[in-house]
Formats: structure tokens, sequence, C-alpha cells
């Protein structure tokens, strides 16, 4: 008998359309761990690490690359979040949004090797407004990026050092991280577009 044809899990996005899971949870949790394992090779250790979430939910992947960082080396790895919201580009197109909470560890990032990190890179407009709003804080050793998914259309000349899951996509469609700190579930979907 012909086995059924695989179709990929199916589930409903924010607006209600067909989304299709790309990462599920177990997905997840390896790309974090891999990448975590990354930084580390690549700083030789946590020594001299700060690791910068962008808001919104580059914060809670933020924290866990660092728990997983602190595990591996047995060494505190100071994380927090920063606050991108006045260095927007389009803060004039986008309704205003509450200032985030900004939350740099008491040391502060001069001379450290900062890691930004957030959900999804796309254009690149908001990792280059984390880029100026680093610069008002301090002066990092060196800024690296660690993304969960690279979409793709860059707009700005913005590379991941640390990514995921490279994900093409079309324009059109939409990609929704959802993470069990402030969904309850940890999946990745792609939406939209004409697939
Ligand atoms: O590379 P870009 O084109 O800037 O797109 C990527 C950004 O877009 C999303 O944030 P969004 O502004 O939707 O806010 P959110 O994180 O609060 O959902 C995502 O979380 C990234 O931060
Ligand atoms: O698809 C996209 C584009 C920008 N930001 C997201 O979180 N998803």
């Amino acid at each position: 008998m012909t086995p059924a044809p695989k179709t990929p899990p199916q589930s409903s996005d924010d607006n209600g359309t067909d989304a299709r899971i790309v990462m599920s949870d177990n997905e997840i949790a390896r790309a974090l761990r891999r990448m975590a394992h990354e930084v580390l090779e690549r700083n030789k250790g946590a020594e001299g690490l700060v690791v910068l979430g962008i808001p919104t939910r580059g914060v809670p992947l933020a924290r866990r690359l660092a728990r997983t960082m602190a595990e591996v080396e047995g060494a505190d790895v100071p994380v927090g979040a920063i606050d991108i919201t006045m260095y927007r580009d389009d803060l004039r197109r986008r309704p205003i949004r509450p200032a985030e909470k900004l939350d740099i560890p008491s040391d502060g990032i001069d001379d450290k090797v900062v890691v930004l990190v957030d959900d999804v890179l796309y254009s690149g407009r908001t990792v280059r407004a984390a880029l100026d709003a680093l610069a008002d804080l301090g002066r990092p050793r060196a800024v690296r990026l660690a993304v969960l998914v690279d979409r793709g259309h860059r707009e700005l000349p913005v590379r991941a050092d640390h990514v995921g899951k490279n994900l093409p996509t079309s324009s059109t469609e939409r990609v929704s991280v959802l993470l069990a700190e402030r969904d309850g579930t940890d999946e990745v979907r792609i939406s939209g577009g004409n697939r």
C-alpha cells in the first residue's frame, strides 16, 4: 500500500489564517543549545560575555541562551534587555509603544563582548536600532548577533553570527515565534504568502 503523503503540521496563527509549524519545541531547544555552544566556542569561554535580548521575544531567548552557557561553563553569564524603542527608524509610522524595560547588567557593557539576541532577523532595521542604543550605553569590545530565525529579505547590511534556523520565505509571509514565557508554548510558525 502506498503510504499517505506526509503533510506538514498545521495550526492557526493569531489572525486565524493557515499557518505551518517550521520549528517545534524540541527543535527550538536544540537550536538554542547549539547556538550557546557556538558563542562559547567563538569567545573561548564565558569570560567577558554580556547577553542582551531585544524585546519582545529576544529577551526570553537571551535568558535561555545565558542559562545554557552558564550551565556549560559553570560560571555566571550576565544577561539583560536593551530598549530600542526610541532608536527605531519607523517611529513615526508605528503606534508608540511604552518603552521596554532597560535591564543592563551592573558591570555595564564597556569592553565586554555583547551578544545581541532576537527571535527573527528580517530587514535588519531592528538590529540597526539596537546597535545605536548600545552605542549610547558604552563601548563594547565586540558585538555579536544571535537570532533564532533568519528569514532573509535584508534592507541593511546586517548579518547574524549565530542562527538557529535559516528559513527561506517570501516577503508576503509572516514568521511568528512563540515562546512559553510569553505565549505558553514554544513554536515557530510561518503564515500568509502564496505557498
Ligand atoms: O529585521 P526586522 O525587519 O527589524 O524584523 C525583525 C523584528 O521584527 C519583530 O519585532 P517586532 O517589531 O514585530 O516586535 P515584537 O518583537 O514585539 O513582536 C522581531 O521580533 C524582530 O525584532
Ligand atoms: O516575519 C516577520 C517579520 C518581521 N518580524 C517578525 O517577527 N516576523
